[in-house]
């Protein structure tokens, strides 16, 4: 099935692309949905409601959004493309080094521990450790971070050489003592011997690292052991403080491991905030970071990494360097992508957080066109085209190793750092437009990753066999629906901003790749057509008003025809990407909840930016649970428990068609049958909105655990449904 378009025989090439097989079947089912399509638009177009004319077009325009959407999404699905990469064939020293930027924001919703898992796991990568810098920025400036990430310095000794020694894998202490079978990976006396050391050394560290979390401090032996400790001898308030950075590790052959081996360098950085001073969140912390480590190790490619992703595969920053050292393609490379993966998820993707339709099908299409979007975690820059260089395809540029060289001053880049990450330093500098990270979207990733395209350079999509990264995604439903609002605000905020692919994209980016952020951009907009379908539909229903065909109508297929062929081609797609009935289910659960919550409050707090009444920010996810929270998420029952303005308005949507629904089969028990025929498509969907809300149902009326519906919420969606309900028997 798979044709090879580049060849293997090449031995000098790093890797390879291919296309996907079986297009020509796809290119079969496209005509005949776009065919679908048309008539949909002929029909409507030729039976315009002369007694509701304003409701044809509302349904109409829902009908619209539904089909453009549809079309954007076919820049994914037009040519999945995948790359194989061979980093056998590396030479087998000098690699280009790598400056590794992770954040973290937030103590208590991104526990210290979590930070100093994701360090070691990703400092413990097979590759030269005096080509490694690692930096760590912590828009919390807490001490309690500090002293993680201090402890993480020390184990690090001890965690690196057994990790290489015995070809550990995953690389996250945390995520490999724990596994049941890690124990039996390496064999002989001596691996298990060490294995217990190791183990107790890094249990050890982790009841330091948690007993300081308790008690909110850290003890006063520990503060003695570092200098950096003194930055917090008074009170650190997140949003205003001094500049803290703290080598932690020096690299270059200073600080050694156990066995006496280069370690890596270590750097805390934690940029000055003060009030009234814009940091830009984790865009300002990432170009914070993007100046310090140029300072110290100026590395030519840049990874950066979220502190709740850890490495899972020691092999990965191999993988990605193929692009960069590839003899033939490697000079139009902008940055490489992994995808993003998640450990915790529960067998069906009760949120569906594990975005298995991005990272497994979606960002395959984008490989056709220039490349994948950048994700914000898990990508490796090329630090020129990431900080304004552009694209020219008459030079054929070569990875340029600009590191700071030889012996180091160590003291005095801990002075120069400091400098650049004042909270004045960026006045009148072009960073966060023309250099590094963009400014002015929460979606920065996806921001900043259309501008390095639209400068020319091209993106890969990296996915190895063995998964690279494994993060956390959010484990209930309002934090969910508030990421989903961060990301839809912000993906619109780009849409309106001066890089539109409809206006600047023109020219500058490939059709297929307009299309996929235009798909991505515009996601807001869905809430239009899903809530026109979820409180017109029904509402026109009880009113006896028609708005589809009737059942005995042949136009009538044509609407049951897009229904069912877009669901089932939605589900097929995502069981070939192995997922599950199951999962596809809650996947289609979850979108409805985000059309009618997130994508909802993203559209009204774009238009309340707009009018300048409000800001919007980055709301970081939290990464802890409870032990009873996560108990119903293992046995996947949906959690509300809090009560957020979020649930209003799918509860509302949930009680509006369940009520219609009754309302409108008790009618036609009493009228008959006969009644049905005009009906028919408006009971169809108002009965699977019913049925997919079932779990909202449940937690408003049949549970008593902490995680059901507060009552709160109940009641305002109620008297939302009975304002709707009047509302529509006066103007309908
Ligand atoms: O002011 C801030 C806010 C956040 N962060 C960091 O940003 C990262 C992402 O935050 P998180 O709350 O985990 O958001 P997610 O929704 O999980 O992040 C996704 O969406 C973001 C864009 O909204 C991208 O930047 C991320 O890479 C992507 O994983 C975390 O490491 C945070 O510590 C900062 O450093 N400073
Ligand atoms: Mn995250």
């Amino acid at each position: 099935m798979k044709k090879m378009t580049s060849s293997t025989a090449d031995h000098r090439r790093l890797f390879i692309t291919r296309q996907a097989g079986g297009r020509f079947l796809y290119k079969i089912y496209f005509i005949i949905f776009v065919a679908g399509i048309a008539s949909l638009f002929y029909y409507r177009l030729t039976h315009i409601h002369s007694d509701h004319p304003l409701l044809w077009l509302i349904i109409s325009l829902a009908e619209f959004w539904f089909a453009a959407t549809w079309l954007f999404q076919q820049g994914f699905r037009w040519a999945p493309t995948f790359h194989v990469e061979y980093p056998e064939r590396l030479p087998k020293d000098d690699l280009p080094a790598v400056d590794v930027l992770v954040c973290t924001a937030d103590p208590d919703r991104e526990p210290p521990s979590l930070v100093a898992n994701t360090l070691l796991s990703l400092m413990a990568y097979n590759y030269d450790a005096n080509k490694l810098a690692y930096y760590l920025s912590d828009d919390g400036g807490s001490e309690l971070t500090f002293h993680a990430v201090y402890q993480a310095s020390i184990f690090a000794k001890i965690w690196l050489p057994f990790c290489k020694k015995y070809n550990v894998e995953p690389r996250a202490p945390q995520v490999y003592f724990s596994s049941e079978n890690s124990a039996s990976g390496g064999v002989g006396q001596s691996f298990r011997q060490e294995y217990d050391t190791v183990k107790v050394k890094f249990e050890e560290m982790q009841e330091r690292i948690e007993k300081a979390g308790r008690l909110r401090k850290v003890t006063n032996e520990t503060r003695k052991e570092h200098k950096g400790f003194k930055e917090w001898d008074s009170k650190v308030d997140p949003r205003n403080h001094q500049s803290i950075v703290e080598v932690l590790l020096r690299g270059n052959g200073v600080d050694k491991d156990s066995e006496g081996n280069t370690m890596p360098t270590l750097v805390y950085v934690s940029r000055e905030k003060r009030p009234g001073q814009p940091h830009h969140f984790k865009a300002g912390a990432l170009n914070a970071m993007n100046r310090v480590s140029a300072v110290i190790s100026n590395a030519p490619l840049v990874l950066n990494v979220d502190c709740d992703m850890h490495s899972n595969n020691s092999q990965a920053l191999r993988h990605a360097v193929c692009y960069f050292l590839d003899p033939k393609e490697s000079h139009r490379i902008g940055y490489v992508q992994f995808p993003q993966s998640f450990g915790g998820v529960t067998e069906n993707d009760l949120y569906a957080n594990g975005v298995k339709r991005i990272y497994e099908i979606e960002f395959f299409g984008t490989n056709a066109h220039n490349g994948p979007m950048y994700a914000g975690t898990g990508s490796v820059h090329r630090r020129e085209s990431l900080n304004g260089r552009k694209y020219d395809p008459r030079v054929q540029l070569k990875l340029e190793d600009k590191s700071v060289p030889g012996s180091k001053n160590w003291a005095e880049f801990e002075v120069k750092a400091k400098t650049v990450t004042s909270c004045t330093y960026e006045k009148g500098k072009p960073w966060g437009d023309e250099m590094g990270l963009m400014y002015g979207s929460a979606v920065e990733d996806v921001f900043t990753g259309l501008v390095l395209q639209s400068r020319g350079w091209q993106s890969v999509f990296c996915s190895p066999e063995r998964k690279a990264f494994l993060g956390l995604a959010p484990v209930n439903t309002n934090d969910t629906l508030i990421q989903h609002k961060r990301w839809s605000t912000g993906l619109l905020e780009i849409f309106l901003s001066d890089y539109c692919p409809w206006t600047n994209g023109v020219g500058k980016l490939k059709l297929g790749q307009i299309m996929c952020y235009s798909f991505y951009t515009l996601w807001a907009l869905w809430c239009l057509p899903m809530l026109i379908y979820a409180i017109v539909t029904p509402l026109a229903m009880v009113n006896g008003i028609s708005l589809f065909p009737k059942g005995s109508d042949p136009w009538f297929r044509v609407f049951t025809f897009l229904g069912i062929a877009s669901h089932i081609f939605s589900l097929g797609e995502l069981m070939w990407a192995r997922g599950t009935f199951k999962m596809w289910w809650n996947e289609t659960r979850m979108w409805m909840l985000k059309g009618s919550s997130s994508y909802l409050f993203s559209v009204m707090v774009t238009i309340l930016k707009a009018l300048g009444i409000s800001e919007s920010g980055f709301e970081i996810t939290s990464k802890v649970i409870d032990e009873e929270a996560l108990k119903r998420y293992k046995k996947e029952m949906m959690e509300f428990a809090v009560a957020s303005p979020m649930f209003i308005p799918p509860t509302t949507l949930s009680l509006l068609n369940l009520y219609c629904l009754f309302k409108t089969v008790i009618t036609i028990a009493n009228v008959g049958l006969s009644s049905l025929d005009h009906l028919v498509l408006q009971i169809i969907i108002s009965g699977y909105i019913s049925i997919i809300s079932i779990p909202i149902y449940k937690a408003m009326f049949l549970r008593k655990d902490k995680g059901r519906m507060p009552t709160s919420v109940t009641i305002y969606s109620i008297l939302i449904c009975l304002a709707l309900l009047y509302l529509s028997s006066i103007f309908m």
